[in-house]
């Protein structure tokens, strides 16, 4: 086992969900494709893929932000869900362009017209999960930035990113503040819903947690693999 997401002490719903499923971060981190990010050795035309999924997916996310905004019992919810659009939606093509520039085409370029398997399963269940309580959605979104945070992290805590990195812009990106406050808040408010939730309640929350880091994982795979509708075989 590596590095824990959650740190010695830490308590409440969210540090139990990261210790409990701290394999799902793990696989995560160890998946070829992340390791092709960490290593700058991953092929363009699965950078590209990449980058076509991802910005269909998060147009997904910012649409289940605005599920939240539906289910926002007051403003201090409304300004969480609110301030995540704007992020994703002026800052997250940023690590997008690293990627593309990488792969030296244009962003537009770089957009699918389609949604692969995995991508589609994952914003589906992102999407089921807005329509159940604030806590269940909340937790369906909660591995998206946590994943991500805690990988860029732990990456660029073990050796300082080289400037000359080819994914350097991506991981600066993740290993910024701008997520890393995104982070704290998703957790601090879930643990909130979740105090407050029954047991049953919460069972889903962990469920649709627990879900949402399997398909983090997947959507590397999805990527590293090029995925697509193609029909098997059958040889
Ligand atoms: C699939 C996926 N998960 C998490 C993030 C981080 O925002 C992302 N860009 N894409």
């Amino acid at each position: 086992m590596g590095v824990l997401p959650v740190a010695p002490g830490e308590t409440g719903f969210t540090a139990e969900l990261g210790r409990r499923h701290a394999d799902l971060f793990e696989a995560f981190y160890e998946h070829p494709f992340l390791k092709g990010l960490r290593e700058g050795s991953l092929a363009r035309e699965q950078v590209l893929h990449y980058v076509g999924q991802d910005y269909q997916y998060l147009t997904a996310y910012v649409r289940c932000y605005g599920l939240g905004l539906a289910l926002s019992p007051d403003r201090e919810w409304m300004r969480f869900f609110h301030d995540g659009v704007s992020v994703i939606l002026a800052e997250e093509g940023h690590a997008h362009e690293a990627l593309c520039a990488y792969a030296g085409v244009s962003y537009e370029e770089a957009q699918a017209d389609r949604l692969a398997p995995s991508a589609q399963a994952y914003i589906n269940h992102m999407t089921a999960a807005g329509h159940d309580t604030l806590g269940v959605l909340l937790a369906a979104l909660l591995p998206c930035p946590w994943t991500y945070l805690w990988a860029a992290a732990r990456f660029t805590g073990e050796a300082p990113l080289d400037p000359d990195h080819p994914f350097h812009g991506w991981w600066s990106f993740y290993a910024g503040a701008y997520e890393s406050d995104k982070l704290a808040r998703t957790r601090e408010l879930l643990d909130r819903v979740a105090a407050e939730a029954g047991p049953a309640e919460r069972e889903r929350m962990e469920r649709a947690f627990v879900t949402s880091c399997h398909y983090e994982v997947r959507f590397w795979e999805m990527a590293w693999s090029l995925e697509d509708w193609t029909p098997p075989d059958g040889s």
